[in-house]
């Protein structure tokens, strides 16, 4: 049926009704087949579970540390990845006293229209979408990361990759875009580590707040199991889930009176009211040298005294700004190495400085 034989009344042959609009259905290795291909061994598996306790113990104020979410907007390259994992363990071991550094290594974004949707998706970055090796490369670039001795931070997207890999994650978020949504709140009711949850695009705090709530109590779902076949999924709920303010579609939402704001709404919730600031997205108006102004103005706070804020997200990589990338036009070959093709980072010299600051921010208010 077509908008021509509606209107005429002409009768076609029937063509079914289901998948209509699909192309294709590819099978993916399960979860357990890629999980055994690329283990993680006891010690690595000690390591994250000692890690997500580090993190649980900052984000309640048991530990005085600040949280440093800090990395690049998306992992493309994992060689220029690793390179930078090196040189943050460095900086991790360096200020450990003072702050408790996860890196960013985020495998999949989500787009405002269209646009590469990150290395899960499109691996090879030409649209060819080989997600079962995209599933591989971003298992294989958590295993490297963790043998580093660095902890690891990802967004989750959709509810079938962290199968895949949520087991090498100490920190987790979900973006902006997809915090109103009950699958995303379904989806951290059952996951192990801290899950934060980002303000809304028009800046709205009450979206994450509920989803706060959502996701700490225990939910039943449609989901996958590691055999990969459809399965009702049963949680107990993320009791360590909690808000990150990241600005909205009127301007940033980082100031002493929007944190203290957005604490007491959580506190009147009953959720965590100590919260993680990101100093990147609409804090920063996606201008990656705005992003020093915001870390420098909350360190000076954390200074002298603020405890609301439990930690800071900054997108950082070896190189500043970011390069313009559209897969199947653009080739990848010719990128920049070390610079982002999604949202602008700081590079690695700002980083330097900035995690500098505060942690010496850190040590005034201790
Ligand atoms: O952090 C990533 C981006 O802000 C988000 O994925 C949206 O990006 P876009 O507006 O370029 O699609
Ligand atoms: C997509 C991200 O952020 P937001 O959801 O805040 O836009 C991100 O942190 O990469």
């Amino acid at each position: 049926m077509n908008t021509e034989s509606v209107r005429t009344g002409a009768i076609e042959a029937p063509e079914g009704t289901n998948n209509v609009r699909v192309t294709e259905f590819a099978p993916l290795p399960t979860p357990a087949q890629v999980r055994a291909e690329l283990p993680a061994d006891e010690a690595l598996g000690y390591r994250i579970q000692r890690a997500r306790d580090e993190v649980r113990a900052v984000l309640d104020g048991v530990d005085s540390r600040l949280l440093v979410v800090v990395g690049p907007c998306s992992i493309h390259d994992t060689d220029a990845g690793l390179e930078y994992a090196r040189r943050l363990t460095e900086l991790a071991r360096q200020h450990r006293e003072h702050l408790l550094i996860v890196m960013r290594t985020y495998f999949e974004k989500p787009r405002t229209t269209v646009g590469w949707k990150g290395l899960i998706n499109d691996p090879m970055l030409d649209g060819s979408h080989q997600i079962a090796d995209g599933l591989r490369a971003a298992r294989r670039f958590l295993l490297d990361v963790g043998a580093l001795g660095l902890p690891t931070a990802t967004e989750f997207l959709e509810p079938i990759s962290p199968q895949y890999m949520a087991d090498l994650v100490s920190w987790g978020a979900i973006g902006a875009r997809t915090t109103e949504s009950q699958i995303h709140r379904q989806l951290v009711s059952g996951l192990s580590m801290p899950v934060g949850f980002k303000n809304g695009t028009d800046g709205g705090t009450q979206v994450a707040i509920d989803a706060c709530a959502a996701a700490s109590a225990p939910q039943a779902f449609l989901g996958i199991d590691d055999s990969g076949a459809a399965a009702l999924v049963s949680t107990r709920g993320n009791t360590d889930a909690h808000l990150i303010l990241r600005g909205g579609a009127h301007g940033p939402n980082y100031s002493a009176e929007a944190v203290a704001e957005a604490s007491a709404q959580l506190a009147a919730a009953g959720q965590n009211p100590r919260v993680v600031v990101d100093a990147s997205h609409a804090n920063s108006g996606k201008d990656h040298e705005r992003q020093r102004l915001v870390i420098a103005e909350l360190a000076e706070r954390i200074a002298v005294g603020e405890r609301h804020i439990a930690g800071i997200m900054a997108e950082s990589f070896l190189e500043p700004g970011a390069q313009k990338f559209t897969p199947g036009t653009d080739d990848p070959q010719r990128l920049t190495r070390g610079q982002s093709i999604t949202d602008q980072c700081m590079g690695w010299d700002a980083t330097q400085q900035q995690l500098g600051e505060l942690a010496a921010a850190v040590a005034r208010s201790q």
